[in-house]
């Protein structure tokens, strides 16, 4: 058992971005409950000294918190380890900057989080490289550099470490980089292997058991054969989400991005292994199955989603099973040891498919709205962010409900021929986005897997762009972007307590138990990433390009991101004094 599984047992802890294995982003604290949520006060705030996209999940580990900031500011990347009761700055860790690196990254200097096990942190840089520092001192220990920042190559995601390896995926689908999963070493950071996405299959590291659950993905040599030539070199299927682990299995979980460019009319084949969720030993990276949800993807849509790892009965047997809501609009829920889709529903507005037929495996595409080179298509649901964009859901083993922040979007969508320059933006499409049916651009919603069905949801006028977390006492939690933070009954939807922040939500919540015993709740305010890279005027011209359409999508909404980024920790009753210390007692 290694120190972070250890962690991950105790219920007073969040060792990891999504707190388990599984993903489930889940809480066993019960103290905060339906009945005295409304009671909820800030406890202690910090700053991370960067006004820009705070996407990074807290973590706590034996009464420490750890927070890393974006990469901006005269300390880009910055960690922050503070007693998780008081909020007293124990230590702080600053990089050394390649400032480059904020003109390449294509959706704002974001940073999902840190990683932890074995008395490390681990922390990723937009510029590519992987550190390990001393949880207790901050001291660095070692660091490896991973990618090319002018290839355009960036690393956004939160690291998960497995069995002593540091997983890692980098960024840069919308620059034409070839995406890879790379494992190092957690006590040496040496390579011990890297999986691309596209190219020859030996790269990919397909293992000699690997069973392509489908006959339409069985052949030699897919990840070259499936594009023009040469094009899988510049085709993206990058790694930025993220990763859940089976450990009776054995197996690791994610799913790719887009393949580049956006413009499907210059990668004419299927793209393999772009947009496809991958199953993998930790070992030595061979891949077991792979299922690859938009073939030849037309708007962009990333499948680098969560896959919550969940045992339910279905049809009167117990399937061991993963649920990825995909950016495409469709909730799979597949056999996780095989790789079958076993049920894949609409749970948005959806007119860029016709559906996902169960017997091929394969997405069936609407004609009518396949993009054209020079002419504008209109009216495609969901926009090129998808009906769910990174934000993570969370599930209840209570309701048996998995709580979904989502986009509620439709878009006109230009293709256009595009030429590959290292470094710059390798697109080659024009998108305008708007509110979908109805009139609002977001929802919270609460979805049963088995029955297939939405349960309750919760209308936003901004896309809800924070990760969700839900808690044993029955409350789930989201943030807006129009600066909300709140709690809802998770039997019910219903609206429990909220909090204004200085600015809106793209952050994580978590939960855990402080040293006063008391049930605390965490999370970063600050709008920035895709979305709000569109209205931070002060993010580069480069990255506003990248950005496509979002300003049309917010046009005339009293949305405002500048300022007021700050780390916000409540619990009941609050704390009438910044020093813990203090506290009334309860
Ligand atoms: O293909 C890629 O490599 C890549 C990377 C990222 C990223 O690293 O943030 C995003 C996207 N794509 C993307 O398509 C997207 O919608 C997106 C939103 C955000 C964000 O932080 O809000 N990042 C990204
Ligand atoms: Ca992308």
């Amino acid at each position: 058992q290694t120190d972070l599984a250890s962690r991950m047992k105790d219920p007073g802890q969040w060792p990891m971005a999504a707190r388990d294995y599984a993903n489930t982003r889940y809480s066993e604290l019960d103290q905060i409950n339906p009945s005295n949520a409304s009671g909820l006060r800030l406890a202690w705030t910090f700053s991370v000294g960067v006004d820009r996209g705070q996407e990074a999940a807290p973590l706590v580990v034996d009464g420490t918190m750890y927070v890393v900031s974006p990469y901006a500011g005269p300390y880009p990347n910055r960690v922050f380890a503070l007693d998780a009761t008081t909020g007293e700055l124990k230590w702080s860790y600053a990089p050394k900057p390649e400032p480059a690196a904020a003109g390449v990254a294509c959706c704002d200097v974001v940073n999902r989080g840190l990683a932890f096990d074995n008395g490390k942190i681990f922390l990723n840089t937009l510029d590519n490289h992987s550190v390990a520092l001393d949880a207790k001192t901050g001291k660095e220990l070692w660091h490896t550099k991973l990618g090319e920042i002018n290839k355009g190559e960036t690393i956004t995601m939160a690291p998960v470490v497995v069995k002593g390896k540091v997983l890692i995926g980098n960024s840069g689908g919308e620059l034409g980089v070839r995406g890879w999963v790379t494992a190092l070493d957690e006590n040496t950071g040496a390579i011990a292997w890297r999986a691309y996405a596209t190219g020859p299959d030996k790269d990919v590291l397909i293992g000699e058991d690997f069973k392509p659950f489908y006959d339409n993905l069985k052949g030699k040599d897919l990840g070259v054969k499936t594009w023009p030539a040469d094009r899988w070199q510049v085709g993206g299927g990058t790694m930025w989400g993220w990763i859940s682990y089976d450990a009776d299995l054995n197996l690791i979980y994610y799913g790719t991005a887009n393949p580049s460019p956006w413009n499907a009319n210059q990668r004419s084949g299927d793209n393999l292994w772009s947009t496809t969720i991958f199953a993998r030993d930790p070992d030595n990276g061979n891949a077991k199955w792979a299922y690859q949800v938009n073939p030849h993807d037309l708007f962009d849509h990333d499948e680098i989603n969560e896959n919550v790892l969940v045992d339910l009965e279905l049809n009167g047997q117990p399937r061991k099973v993963l649920i990825h809501p995909g950016r495409n609009g469709y909730m799979y829920v597949m056999d996780r040891a095989t790789g079958e889709v076993i049920s894949a529903d609409a749970y948005e507005f959806v007119n860029a498919y016709k559906g996902v037929d169960l017997k091929t495996g394969k997405i069936i595409p609407n004609e009518e709205k396949t993009p054209l080179v020079g002419k504008t298509v209109e009216d495609i649901c969901p926009t090129a962010p998808g009906a769910k964009d990174w934000q993570p859901s969370a599930w209840s083993p209570r309701t048996k409900l998995l709580y979904v922040p989502h986009q509620h979007l439709c878009m006109n969508f230009k293709a256009s021929q595009v030429g590959y320059i290292a470094g710059t933006p390798y697109v080659g499409a024009d998108v305008d986005m708007y509110a979908g049916p109805g009139g609002h651009r977001g929802e919270f919603m609460a979805w049963d897997p088995v029955a297939r069905k939405k349960v309750w949801e919760i209308h936003e006028q901004l896309p809800v762009w924070s990760g969700a977390l839900v808690t044993a006492g029955d409350v789930a939690f989201y943030g807006t972007m129009d600066r909300l933070f709140k709690a809802v009954d998770a039997k019910t939807g219903k609206l429990l307590w909220q909090f204004r922040a200085g600015s809106g939500f793209i952050g994580q919540p978590i939960s855990y138990r402080g040293s006063d015993g008391q049930q605390y709740i965490a999370i970063l305010s600050g709008v920035g990433g895709w979305p709000g890279a569109v209205a931070n005027a002060e993010v580069d011209q480069r990255v506003r390009n990248g950005a496509l359409g979002f300003a049309g999508a917010m046009q005339d909404l009293p949305f405002y991101t500048a300022g007021g980024s700050e780390l916000l920790v409540f619990k009941l009753g609050g704390t009438s004094n910044q020093d813990g210390s203090h506290a009334p007692q309860q």
